[in-house]
C-alpha cells in the first residue's frame, strides 16, 4: 500500500515541478499558457511560449507523469478497453474533417453550432454526427457548449484548413470514386495552402486506419507478400503506384508529410538544425533523395544561402506535385528561377544522374529508409554510394526508436548517441509523451511493410552499404534525428 502511494506521489511531484516551472516562466514573460478552450493561433504568445525549448522540455516530463499516473490510477479493465478501442476516435475524426466541422464551427463562433444545423450543410445523420463529436469532445477535441451544441477549441480549431466553409463543402461533393473498393474519394485542393495538418490527419484516419486492421492477419499469416495496406483495398501495386492512379490522394500524402516537421518544435530543430550546413562551401550540391514536394528543403534553402539543391523524387510526383507546388509560391519559384533549387524526376533505385556523380557534397534523405524493408534500403544506399565522392557526406533524417526501458546499449555507439535518461520513474523513452514514433512505425508496417528503426538497426542496416554512421543529431523530445555518414 505504501510503495504504491509513493509511486502516485512520485509521479504527481514530477507534475507539479514541471507545471511550477512553466508557470514561473510564462509569468516572467507576462503570457499564460494556453487553455484547452482557447482557439488556435500561432501567431498568439501564448502558443509561441509553448514552443520555446525549455518549455517544451518541461511539459514532456509532466506529459509523461500524467499518463504514467493515469495508467496507474485507472483500472485495468477500462484502461485496456480503450487501448482495444482507439478506433473510434479515428473514424469519428474523419466524420469531422469530411463533414467540414472546423470551418462550419469557426463561422459560428464561441457560441457554437447545434449539430442539426451541421449535418444540414453536408446532408448527413444529425444524430451520429453530435454522438461522434460529442466522444471527440470527450478527448478533448472539440467543446460541447450546451447540449447538442458544439464550439471549436484549442485542437479542433488546429484542424482548420483556413478555408470558406462553403467551398469545401462543395468540393467534398465533387470528389470522384476510385474504381477500387474501399478507396475514399478525395480532392487535393482541400489540403493546398493550409497548415498541413488537417492532410496528416485525414490520411491517418482513412487508408492507414483501413489498412492498420490488417495488420494482425498479414502478421499472423507469416507472408509478406502483400503489406496491409495492399490487402485493405486488394491491389498488387505499392502505394507508391497507387498515388500515381490517385493524384488527389498523391497531392494529399505530399502535403501530409510536411506535419511532421510541425508535430513539435522539437522536430523542426532535428529536421534542420543538426548539422551545420553553414560549413558548407558556397556553390555546394546538395541532393535531397525522394524529396517529395520539396518542403525540408525549401527551409534548408533559406537558411543556407549559399548552398544549392536538387530535390529528387519520383518522375510523376515531381511533374504533378513538385514542380506546381513551387511553381505557385513566389519564393519557391523565385529558388527555381535563380537556379538555387532544381527539381529532377529520378528513381533512387537506378543510377544517380552522370551530371551529379562526384559531385555532390551531402545527400540527404528525410522519412524514406523507413519506407524501406533492410534489402531495399541497402540498395538505396550502394546507389548514393557509387555516385559520392570521398568526401561526400550522407545525412539520414529518420526516426531513431528509443527502448521502452533504460539501456546502455548504444551509449558509446556514435558521437552523440547519448541522450539524457528519463527521471524515474518514468518509462526511459518518456511513455505516451514520445508516442507518435511509436505510431508512425506501425503505419510504416501498415503501409510497406516498412519499419521505424533504433539505433543499433540504423547501424546494421549501413554496414556493407560503402557508409559508416559518424555521428547522431539527436534532440530532446524531438521523433526525427539526423544520422551523418561518411563513405568508409
Ligand atoms: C515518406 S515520403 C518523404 C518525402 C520527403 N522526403 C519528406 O520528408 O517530406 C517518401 C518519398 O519517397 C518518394 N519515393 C518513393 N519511391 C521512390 C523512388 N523509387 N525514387 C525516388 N523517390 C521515391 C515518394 O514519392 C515520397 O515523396
Amino acid at each position: 500500500m505504501r510503495n504504491r502511494l509513493t509511486n502516485l506521489r512520485q509521479l504527481a511531484t514530477l507534475i507539479n515541478e514541471q507545471v511550477d516551472f512553466i508557470e514561473n516562466l510564462a509569468e516572467q514573460q507576462g503570457v499564460n499558457y494556453p487553455t484547452i478552450d482557447t482557439i488556435f493561433n500561432e501567431c498568439n504568445e501564448s502558443e509561441k511560449f509553448t514552443t520555446q525549448a525549455e518549455v517544451f522540455d518541461a511539459s514532456l516530463i509532466a506529459i509523461s507523469a500524467a499518463s504514467q499516473l493515469i495508467a496507474t490510477l485507472k483500472l485495468p479493465v477500462p484502461a485496456l478497453y480503450e487501448r482495444a478501442t482507439g478506433y473510434h476516435i479515428s473514424s469519428a475524426l474523419r466524420i469531422a474533417s469530411e463533414v467540414c466541422a472546423v470551418e462550419l464551427l469557426r463561422d459560428a463562433g464561441p457560441k457554437g453550432m447545434h449539430v442539426k444545423d451541421i449535418a444540414a450543410a453536408t446532408e448527413t445523420n444529425a444524430t451520429m454526427l453530435g454522438r461522434c463529436l460529442r466522444i471527440l469532445a470527450t478527448h478533448y477535441v472539440f467543446k460541447e457548449v450546451e447540449p447538442n451544441v458544439f464550439a471549436n477549441n484549442r485542437l479542433s480549431s488546429m484542424m482548420d484548413t483556413g478555408k470558406d466553409s462553403k467551398f469545401l463543402v462543395k468540393l467534398a461533393k465533387m470528389a470522384n470514386p476510385s474504381p477500387l473498393q474501399g478507396v475514399s474519394t478525395v480532392r487535393g485542393e482541400k489540403y493546398i495552402n493550409t497548415n498541413s495538418v488537417v492532410a496528416l490527419l485525414d490520411i491517418s484516419t482513412d487508408y492507414i486506419y483501413k489498412a492498420t486492421s490488417y495488420i494482425p492477419d498479414v502478421f499472423l499469416s507469416n507472408t509478406k507478400s502483400r503489406s496491409a495496406f495492399q490487402t485493405s483495398i486488394n491491389y498488387d501495386g505499392s502505394l507508391w503506384d497507387f498515388f500515381e492512379e490517385h493524384p488527389h490522394h498523391l497531392q494529399r500524402f505530399q502535403i501530409s508529410m510536411e506535419a511532421w516537421t510541425r508535430m513539435n518544435p522539437a522536430n523542426l530543430q532535428s529536421s534542420l538544425k543538426g548539422f551545420d550546413w553553414s560549413t558548407l562551401p558556397t556553390g555546394a550540391t546538395v541532393v535531397d533523395v525522394g524529396g517529395g514536394n520539396g518542403s525540408v528543403s525549401f527551409d534548408i534553402a533559406k537558411r543556407a544561402p549559399h548552398i544549392n539543391i536538387v530535390v529528387q523524387d519520383r518522375v510523376q510526383t515531381i511533374k504533378d506535385v513538385t514542380i506546381p507546388t513551387w511553381q505557385a509560391d513566389p519564393e519557391k519559384n523565385e529558388l527555381l528561377k535563380s537556379k538555387r533549387v532544381s527539381l529532377e524526376g529520378h528513381s533512387f533505385f537506378d543510377d544517380q544522374p552522370s551530371h551529379l556523380v562526384g559531385k555532390v557534397d551531402v545527400y540527404f534523405m528525410r522519412y524514406i529508409l523507413h519506407d524501406w524493408s533492410a534489402a531495399e534500403s541497402a540498395k538505396i544506399l550502394k546507389r548514393i554510394h557509387a555516385a559520392a565522392s570521398k568526401s561526400t557526406k550522407l545525412l539520414i533524417i529518420d526516426q531513431v526508436v528509443p527502448y521502452a526501458c533504460p539501456t546502455q546499449a548504444h551509449k558509446h555507439l556514435f558521437e552523440g548517441s547519448n541522450l539524457p535518461q528519463a527521471p524515474y520513474p518514468l518509462l526511459a523513452n518518456l511513455g505516451e509523451a514520445n508516442s507518435p514514433t511509436y505510431r508512425l512505425d506501425i503505419a510504416m508496417e501498415a503501409l510497406f511493410n516498412g519499419q521505424e528503426r533504433t539505433l543499433g538497426e540504423f547501424q546494421e542496416l549501413t554496414e556493407g552499404t560503402g557508409w559508416r554512421i559518424e555521428k547522431i543529431f539527436q534532440t530532446k523530445g524531438s521523433n526525427i534525428s539526423q544520422i551523418l555518414c561518411t563513405k568508409v
